[in-house]
């Protein structure tokens, strides 16, 4: 049986993050693909241009299309905006009682614009931690739900122990925004033990939409049953190959590679751009 999993997040008009990175990394991954959109953003890889919100019905009216009819195995929120969509959400996710549902909590877009309303954060943290199987905020994102500074591996250890408090079963403090490390380490956290995701950290501007492309990957690989760890698992080396074959689109921030992954499995090259492009 076809497996089947959702996104409710924003729209990315350049393509490289939001529902459009979740889709591409739900097909990629042999999971049947569905959205239900919050927001429509105007942007491109120099920045977001123009931000413009779903109705909160809006929002609850897709997601319960979605669920009468079709179904999902799992489900991933991402970019949610303010408190009356975070509210609909959550509520919408307990009546379909829906449970691998992974929260990538999205606050602020590389280039700075928000993509959460600041009097939105407590609406995050009181309707949605408690509803997720799986959270992942970024070093910047686990300093606003846990009001610490992080820098330290103490300080993420403590900050993901902090977020499990909140509700979280599981939160996977991603370490994306470590720029000095050599290694970009995400830290797990199961409410008793901390398992290491660790990769080379690939020098490159070629970073937009990394986010939402490894909770996609980790949502689709819930879908078909996988366990947290051995989705956190297939969903870091998902974007470990996307970052490390850029795709050079627009002239900022580009987007990440979703083909990388599955041709690096299917051939066995390690190079995407080597396999393909050169043909
Ligand atoms: N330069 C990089 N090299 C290798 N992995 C990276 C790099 N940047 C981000 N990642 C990985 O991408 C994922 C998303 O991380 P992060 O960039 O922190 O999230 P966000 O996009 O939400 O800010 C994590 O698995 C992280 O380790
Ligand atoms: C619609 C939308 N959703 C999410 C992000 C975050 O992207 P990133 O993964 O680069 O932080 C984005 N830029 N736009």
């Amino acid at each position: 049986m076809m497996k089947k999993a959702l996104t409710i997040a924003g729209s990315d008009s350049g393509g490289g993050a939001g529902i459009q990175a979740d889709l591409k990394t739900f097909q990629e991954l042999g999971v049947y693909g569905m959205s239900a959109l919050t927001a429509v953003t105007a942007q491109n890889t120099l920045g977001v241009q123009g931000v413009f919100p779903m109705t909160a019905e809006a929002v609850a009216r897709q997601i319960q299309s979605v669920g009468e009819d079709i179904g999902a195995d799992a489900v991933k929120t991402g970019m949610l905006f303010n408190a009356e969509i975070i509210e609909v959400v959550a509520e919408k996710i307990k009546e379909l009682s829906w449970e691998k549902v992974v929260i990538d909590p999205v606050m602020i877009a590389k280039g700075g614009a928000s993509l959460l309303q600041q009097q939105a954060v407590s609406a995050l943290k009181k309707h949605m931690l408690p509803l997720c199987l799986i959270i992942t905020p970024n070093i910047p994102e686990a300093e606003v739900l846990t009001g610490m500074s992080i820098s330290t591996m103490d300080e993420k250890k403590d900050a993901a122990k902090r977020i499990h408090e909140l509700g979280a079963k599981n939160v996977v403090l991603k370490g994306g925004h470590d720029e000095e490390a050599a290694q970009s380490v995400d830290v797990l956290f199961d409410g008793r033990d901390f398992t290491f995701f660790s990769s080379p950290r690939i020098n490159t501007k070629h970073t937009h939409g990394t986010g939402c492309t490894f909770s996609a990957a980790i949502t689709a690989q819930l879908a078909k049953g996988a366990s947290v760890q051995e989705g956190v698992s297939v969903a870091k080396e998902f974007i470990q190959a996307a970052v490390a074959n850029p795709l050079d689109i627009g002239n900022g921030h580009g987007p990440t590679n979703h083909w990388a992954y599955k041709m690096k499995k299917e051939s066995g090259v390690s190079s995407w751009r080597e396999s393909v492009l050169n043909k």
